[in-house]
């Protein structure tokens, strides 16, 4: 497959996961490539966190105490649909310039990690939910002060028959200008 069909082909999967394991030893088969994500002063300012399969259950009960009452029951099914989660966090370097260079290269690794589980049929959504930025999910998650989550990615098998339908993307041409 070239590059250019797997970066057309990809699709975020949000819902229709399959039940299966998502095994730890995959996971790290794909970080262990996507780290090569280009990184400037080759700070690798990225740490992972995975939440396995079998851990699932304790990480909903735990992470509910985050949500309003009312809104747990939610948070609760929309937690149990993906099989594992992969939460991708980044050392906040106080310098702008630094945070900048390490929030672009956090994000190029998860999309070097998108691709690489779209290659082994593992579907993944990055999820951007406000508990990112909460403390109180911090703590749950051993989220230091200094570190920032980037990318809540969900993650499970899914049957590649209901791959959803990509969204029409914009030509570049209409994006596009010339120096004059
Ligand atoms: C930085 C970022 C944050 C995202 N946050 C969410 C999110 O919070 N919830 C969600 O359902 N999808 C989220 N997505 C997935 C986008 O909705 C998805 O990429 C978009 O709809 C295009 O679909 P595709 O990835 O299948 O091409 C996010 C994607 C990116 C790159």
């Amino acid at each position: 497959m070239s590059i250019a069909s797997i970066i057309r082909g990809r699709r975020s999967i949000k819902n229709g996961y399959k039940p299966d394991a998502v095994p730890e030893k995959l996971i790290l088969e794909l970080l262990n490539d996507a780290v090569y994500a280009p990184n400037h002063g080759l700070r690798e300012p990225w740490r992972f966190l995975f939440i396995p399969t079998e851990k699932k259950e304790e990480f909903i009960e735990r992470m509910m105490p985050v949500y309003p009452a009312d809104q747990q029951e939610k948070r609760r099914a929309l937690f149990s649909e993906p099989a594992a989660f992969l939460i991708v966090i980044m050392k906040e370097d106080p310098r702008q310039k630094q945070w900048e260079e390490d929030f672009s290269a956090t994000s190029a690794l998860i999309q070097n990690f998108q691709l690489l589980a779209w290659e082994k049929g593992l579907g993944v959504v990055w999820k951007t939910n406000p508990h990112n930025l909460d403390p109180k999910a911090h703590k749950v998650l051993g989220v230091q002060p200094g570190e920032k989550i980037v990318g809540f990615l969900h993650l499970g098998f899914f049957d590649p028959d209901k791959t959803p339908q990509a969204a029409p993307r914009t030509p570049a041409e209409e994006k596009f200008t010339r120096f004059e």
